[in-house]
């Protein structure tokens, strides 16, 4: 049976008095939220604690990518705010991801721990300028594979490569796609995007969006249009 995906909404808010107008008007029970660097770096830890207890399912969304043990412990930080799912880039490396991993080991309730794989930014010249020749569906299968032999619970990909992924890795191994993008709507800097509907019947779990909802006259809205067009 196809999973059922939900979005989870991309917070890219300058600050928390910005954010909250559209967290009030949402549903715990039918989204996610996404913190990210911006939001994070400018409201804090007190924020992210406030979302979660609200009972709202919170993606922090912070892309550790550091020595071993910088990210382990920046992992358990992360962890002790009560968040549903936090993330690394995979290309630090194996022993990176396996701190990572270990820093959760002892958390009765740990959060769900996501490697980035390619950036869904990236395309293949932007590869090949940091010295990666493969095409990125390439480089997502084989950073996909290096997280699930260390035991992570899923990826960061663009929906263009679920496929792909869930053939490789099984359909229980986690899939978070940004790059989601209505019919019609601007694609900005993202380059391997994919309509919600497209993505959803893919069985994708976690599917983020951002500027088409934030960026909408009405955020609350638009998501609830794209929630409607997943399951028509
Ligand atoms: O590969 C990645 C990883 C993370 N993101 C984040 O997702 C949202 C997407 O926002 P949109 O406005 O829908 O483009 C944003 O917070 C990114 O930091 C990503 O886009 N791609």
């Amino acid at each position: 049976m196809t999973q059922q995906s939900t979005v989870f909404v991309a917070l890219d808010y300058a600050n928390a008095e910005a954010a909250w107008p559209l967290i009030e008007q949402l549903n715990p029970e039918q989204c996610g939220l996404k913190v990210g660097k911006e939001l994070f770096t400018a409201a804090g830890p007190e924020f992210v604690r406030e979302l979660v207890a609200r009972d709202f399912r919170v993606f922090l969304d912070l892309k550790f990518h550091d020595i071993p043990t910088t990210v382990a412990k920046a992992v358990r930080a992360a962890a002790d705010l009560g968040v549903w799912m936090i993330n690394v880039h995979a290309s630090g490396g194996r022993r990176m991801l396996v701190a990572a991993r270990d820093a959760l080991a002892d958390y009765p309730n740990p959060p769900l721990l996501i490697a980035v794989t390619v950036l869904t930014s990236m395309e293949a010249s932007d590869l090949a300028e940091v010295g990666v020749q493969r095409q990125p569906a390439e480089q997502v299968k084989y950073l996909a594979a290096l997280a699930q032999g260390v035991g992570l619970d899923g990826v960061v990909c663009s929906a263009q490569e679920a496929a792909m992924i869930q053939q490789e890795c099984g359909k229980d191994f986690v899939l978070v796609t940004p790059g989601i993008r209505p019919a019609g709507a601007e694609q900005g800097d993202q380059r391997r995007v994919m309509t919600p509907e497209e993505a959803a019947k893919q069985g994708i779990q976690v599917l983020v969006i951002g500027r088409p909802i934030t960026q909408a006259d009405d955020p609350a809205a638009a998501l609830a249009a794209i929630q409607a067009s997943l399951t028509g």
